[in-house]
């Protein structure tokens, strides 16, 4: 089979190879590391991945290869940001400066601002404008090395807008980065609305109509004091999986309110958030094998003082994946880099800890760990190059991008440089 492409001479070349499930415990920071490595891609998928001076003498390269030198650099699979709220209208600058003067996120809810004020302007654009918008967010997010991405609805809490928020995703979809729509109608009750009345239209009707049309691959649930509690959100998930919806809960997020062991119960791909998340419920989880997606920048960005007990979960064997969290309102950063640097910061993950929670275990939580998160024969040929001889800066130098090249199925996606490589 014709090479298309060589990336070779890497100094650390972090492979991520492993057994092909989410990783847990110690299995949390098995990078596979190779010294002076070189992956070769046919097609936009993996062919070989091993030391430079064996792919040179293995492979059939010939004129038609393009050969990247990527010496004295770090290559690692493209990142998997597992949690973010990618498609809305707007923004919510005026917040962060409440928040700043003493509101807090439930104050500003409860008046009827936040995710309410979002919903109002979604609601009023138009499929272009949420495409256009989103779309520069994608950029954003692959300068700073992320090449795949769960998204949720959750901005219009009706069929309408939901729907279209869906549809936006699914046209993003592999352009190119790659897309998990979530749908996400129980983000909050809409205002004036009847909570259990609502929840029985979400189960009677959304979610039904939003599987029939194929929109979603996962049906999430914001449980959280005031807004959906675990009995409700227990019939939505359920409700979900019903209609071949794999659930995903934003779990224990402001209060322990049971998020985490709902999601145990209803064997959940992911509890998200789990800042307030009790042992027991973590406990639940690792036997339960749901992963914890943890988004540290959400607690940076809403100026708590704490974050999810993420050491504890790695000794109780909860595998960790991390997202941004992107969204208008707790967290509106683009850059699962600048998370990794939180994790470590903050969170006291290992660098290494923390790259596999942005890699493999990223993938896996988005239910595309057999093609993503790691470089390995037969996945796909999504790889960053990064300005860095040795993995750990990526997360310790905070806030600068280290992005060199991100290529997308074996086509450059992003140089910093601008420039593309010679054929050989
Ligand atoms: N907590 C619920 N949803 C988002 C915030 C959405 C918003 O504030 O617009 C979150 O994950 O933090
Ligand atoms: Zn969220």
């Amino acid at each position: 089979m014709p090479v298309d492409l060589l990336v070779r001479n890497a100094r650390q070349l972090v492979s991520l190879a492993g057994p092909a499930a989410p990783r847990a415990g110690l299995l949390q920071s098995e990078l596979s590391i190779i010294e002076d490595g070189a992956v070769a891609v046919s097609e936009g998928r993996i062919v070989a991945v091993g030391s430079t001076e064996e792919l040179l003498r293995k492979l059939p390269l010939d004129g038609r290869t393009i050969q990247i030198d990527a010496a004295g650099l770090v290559v690692t699979p493209g990142l998997v940001d597992s949690h973010t709220h990618l498609v809305f209208a707007g923004t919510r600058v005026a917040e962060f400066d409440l928040r700043a003067q003493g509101a807090t996120y439930g104050q500003i809810l409860a008046a009827g601002g936040g995710i309410y004020d979002t919903v109002r302007r979604t609601r009023a654009a138009d499929a272009a404008q949420l495409l256009a918008t989103a779309r520069r967010h994608l950029g954003s997010m692959a300068r700073f090395g992320t090449t795949a991405l769960e998204a949720k609805s959750g901005y219009g809490l009706d069929l309408e807008t939901e729907c279209r928020q869906l549809a936006v995703l699914m046209e993003l979809d592999g352009q190119p980065l790659d897309i998990a729509p979530t749908f996400l109608g129980a983000h909050a009750v809409p205002s004036g609305a009847d909570p259990e009345s609502y929840v029985e239209w979400l189960c009677e009707a959304a979610i039904p109509e939003v599987a029939r049309r194929g929109l979603a691959r996962f049906c999430d649930v914001f449980c959280e004091a005031g807004v959906f509690t675990p009995e409700q959100s227990e019939r939505i998930l359920r409700t979900g999986m019903a209609h071949s919806l794999r659930p995903r809960v934003h779990a224990d997020e402001l209060h322990d309110t049971g998020g985490a062991s709902l999601a145990a119960r209803v064997g959940a791909i992911s509890a998200d958030h789990l800042h307030c998340a009790s042992e027991v419920g973590l406990v639940q989880m690792a036997a339960a094998g749901v992963i914890a997606v943890l988004l540290p920048g959400t607690a940076v960005f809403l100026g708590l003082k704490t974050q999810a007990p993420a050491r504890r979960m790695i000794e109780l064997g909860v595998p960790l994946a991390l997202g941004t969290d992107f969204n208008p309102g707790s967290c509106y950063c683009e850059s699962l880099a600048l998370v990794m640097s939180f994790a470590v910061s903050q969170c006291r993950l290992t660098a290494a800890e923390a790259l596999v929670a942005a890699t493999i275990n990223g993938a896996y939580a988005v239910g595309l760990g057999e093609r993503l998160g790691s470089l390995e024969v037969g996945k796909q040929a999504d790889l960053v190059i990064w300005d860095a001889d040795d993995y750990r800066l990526i997360p310790y130098h905070m806030g600068t991008s280290l992005v060199r090249t991100v290529l997308k199925r074996g086509q450059i996606l992003y140089s910093s440089n601008g420039s593309s490589p010679c054929p050989s």
